[in-house]
């Protein structure tokens, strides 16, 4: 069966290989590819099983189980939401949403709808906002985070805490599109501010 989302082999692919599937000469699921060892002649000693295989021993229990998805959204600061949403619009000939405001998140939003993604202009709204900051340091504005779903976002936050990638809130809150979200430090995930979304 293939994994719901297509993606790098993770975690979870040592734990399916652990399982013993992945016998001499036999198809193995690998991340959604197929994987085959060739067959060894009976003078030939068995090949070592696959490194992911040894990383783990049986009584071991591996992280939970999740898997990353689609890029949901590029997310803009924009110092004026009404120019941008109208560049974007008129400009670029996009289909634009007219601007919601989030006062739980302390932006207002404009969608820009892609296609295959999504764009959100983001312009602080309320004293408390998170992107004042941001927009104090670049005056013209400029991407502010990505957005990448995920199947299961307590899973994923429960195994990036154990690699030491930190939560910007203790639990998830309900996003721009009604789904939970969670934002990951952006010190941690190379300078790139990244939310998820539950899927
Ligand atoms: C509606 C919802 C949705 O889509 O569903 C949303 O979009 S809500 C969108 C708005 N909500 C959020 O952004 C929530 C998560 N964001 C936050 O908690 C905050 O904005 C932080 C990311 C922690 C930044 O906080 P703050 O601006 O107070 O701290 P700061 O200026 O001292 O930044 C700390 C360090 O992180 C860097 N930094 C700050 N913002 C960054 C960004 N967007 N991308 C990459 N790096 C960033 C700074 O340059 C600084 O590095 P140096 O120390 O090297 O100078």
């Amino acid at each position: 069966v293939a994994p719901p989302f297509g993606r790098a082999p993770g975690p979870s692919d040592a734990r399916r290989t652990q399982r013993g599937a992945f016998q001499d000469g036999a198809r193995a699921e690998g991340g959604g590819r197929e994987l085959v060892r060739p067959r060894t002649s009976a003078k030939e000693p068995p090949a070592a099983p696959p490194l992911v295989a040894r990383t783990l021993s049986s009584h071991q229990v591996a992280g939970p189980v999740w898997n990353l998805g689609r890029l949901n959204h590029v997310a803009i600061a924009v110092p004026d939401l009404e120019k941008a949403k109208a560049f974007y619009e008129n400009v670029l000939g996009a289909q634009v949403s007219e601007a919601v405001p989030l006062p739980e998140h302390g932006v207002s939003v404009v969608f820009v709808n892609l296609g295959n993604t999504k764009m959100e202009l983001l312009h602080p709204l309320g004293n408390e906002s998170p992107i004042a900051g941001f927009l104090q340091k670049n005056k013209a504005g400029g991407m502010h985070h990505i957005c990448i779903e995920v199947d299961d976002i307590k899973a994923a936050v429960m195994d990036l805490k154990e690699k030491k990638i930190r939560s910007l809130s203790e639990e998830a809150k309900i996003g721009a599109h009604g789904k939970p979200v969670i934002f990951l430090h952006p010190k941690d995930c190379g300078g790139v501010l990244v939310e998820l979304e539950q899927a």
